[in-house]
């Protein structure tokens, strides 16, 4: 099989050495002759591109050649696939898009409500140059994007590069809810099958069946009904907030059972109950911090004081293999089926052509071609349509410096809705992001 040139984009990433040690276990799948990793911030990168070269000498030894580097030109000139996974201001910005609605008595996350525009409107110009500065160097390479929040940034993306065919917006969420199905029902993820439909962190499983078409979707109803349905990715199984997460499915499908849900709609579906539970003290933003974050700059520094990996757990997890199977897929024209995000135009006929839908799709040498989901049930169209009009609203008030349509915006987004309140975590936000936001008339 032909090898690759791959480069992450976001070296410094928390998850870079995840997709590294998913990319040596997956090295049959997406064989790769070299590896680059390319950052804006080049002591965060060092430490990791340290590591990653101890990492894979040891277990990579037939790649040719590993380097990273803050040089768009040595980034992005020979790549065949890009990964893209940057976070614009850093968690310490997430900290505070997490904070600040927590304060006004709402929800406080990293991709949704407040929290989310807010990340949004940061990640926006970013994703826009960055893209431009790919494509003047590299008119061919698949671009596979992680950076949240990817319901807006893949919106904004669109407007700007509405041709693109190889830009493709990806989220692990399914994938890793898909991991927990399997190993409650005893079967491999990779040989789970899902429908699905929705908006990125805003969905639903209407069947889950194996390949050879067992149909699981009762018994998983059954089972998420009756028992705490657990995270079981290595990244996050021991993480008390994703097991509370998870174990919030129980009262969704109890409450809706027509259909399985994405985790993320417990935001959505229960703001009160969510927001009563946050502290501003100790956001998820903090945690990642103390957590991932801490682990992962650790790890580097035992691989790079033993210059080996001894003691390390050098296992691929859900996030990296995802991203990398969806590669390899591309690349080799495998047509296999993966839930990515694409622009709707008559999938779902009855939400908006130009929305960006969360569905199953073959993905090959053409892209992506995307099953056909047919007209969905008034309770979800409603759901659906005033959150694509939130997300939809963001995106023009970035592209027309629009205050008024960030307020429309927050008022029709299910965690805010109260107008005052709207106004006043908006202009909060606004104040906390003066250096990264455009001007607001
Ligand atoms: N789509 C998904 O389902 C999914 C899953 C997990 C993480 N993510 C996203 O992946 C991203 C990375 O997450 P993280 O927690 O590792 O963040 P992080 O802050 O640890 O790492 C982000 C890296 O991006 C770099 N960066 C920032 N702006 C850049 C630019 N313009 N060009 C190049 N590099 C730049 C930073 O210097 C940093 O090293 C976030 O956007 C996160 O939300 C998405
Ligand atoms: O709060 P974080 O930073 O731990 O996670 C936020 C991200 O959560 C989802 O990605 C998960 C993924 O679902 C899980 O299986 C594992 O791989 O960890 C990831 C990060 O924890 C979500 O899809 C992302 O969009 C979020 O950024
Ligand atoms: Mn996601």
């Amino acid at each position: 099989m032909k090898k690759s040139k791959l480069t992450i984009v976001g070296g410094g990433s928390t998850y870079t050495l995840g997709i590294l040690m998913s990319l040596i276990e997956e090295a049959n799948h997406l064989p790769l002759s070299e590896i680059t990793l390319y950052d804006t911030d080049i002591s965060r990168q060092e430490k990791i591109g340290k590591a990653a070269n101890i990492l894979l000498k040891e277990h990579y030894p037939s790649l040719e050649k590993f380097e990273y580097t803050s040089n768009q030109s040595t980034a992005f000139k020979d790549a065949d696939i890009i990964f893209v996974q940057i976070r614009t201001g850093g968690l310490l910005m997430r900290e505070l898009d997490e904070q600040i609605p927590i304060q006004h008595g709402l929800v406080g996350q990293e991709t949704c409500g407040a929290g989310g525009m807010s990340y949004g409107l940061r990640s926006i110009p970013d994703m826009i140059q960055l893209v431009k500065d790919i494509r003047s160097i590299n008119k061919e390479a698949w671009v596979l994007n992680y950076t949240n929040p990817a319901a807006i940034v893949g919106l904004a993306l669109d407007k700007v590069f509405p041709d693109d065919n190889r830009l493709l917006n990806i989220c692990d969420m399914p994938i890793a809810i898909m991991k927990s199905y399997a190993d409650i029902l005893d079967e491999d993820v990779w040989n789970l099958e899902a429908d699905y439909f929705g908006l990125n962190h805003f969905g639903w499983f209407t069947k889950i069946r194996n390949k050879y078409g067992h149909d699981y979707t009762s018994e998983l109803k059954h089972l998420i009904k009756n028992n705490d349905f657990k995270p079981t990715d290595k990244l996050i199984a021991n993480d008390p907030s994703w097991q509370s997460t998870f174990k919030q499915a129980k009262q969704m499908v109890q409450d809706f059972e027509e259909y399985l849900p994405n985790t993320y709609l417990q935001y959505y579906l229960y703001p009160n109950q969510l927001s009563q539970k946050e502290s501003a003290n100790n956001t998820r933003a903090r945690q990642v911090i103390n957590g991932r974050e801490k682990e992962v700059f650790n790890d580097c520094d035992t691989i790079i004081n033993q210059n080996n990996t001894e003691n390390i757990d050098i296992s691929g997890d859900i996030h990296g293999v995802y991203m990398i199977r969806i590669a390899a897929s591309l690349v080799h024209h495998l047509k296999e089926r993966f839930i990515i995000i694409t622009r709707n135009e008559g999938i779902i006929p009855n939400l908006p052509s130009d929305a960006l839908v969360e569905v199953p799709a073959l993905l090959g040498k053409n892209g992506a071609e995307p099953f056909k989901v047919g007209e969905i049930p008034t309770f979800y169209k409603g759901l659906l349509e005033n959150q694509y009009a939130y997300e939809k609203l963001v995106v023009e008030a970035y592209f027309e410096n629009d205050y008024n349509k960030l307020l429309q915006a927050l008022v029709l987004n299910r965690t805010v809705i109260d107008t005052n309140k709207a106004k006043n975590v908006l202009n909060d936000l606004f104040e906390a992001n003066k250096e990264y936001w455009p001007n607001l008339n």
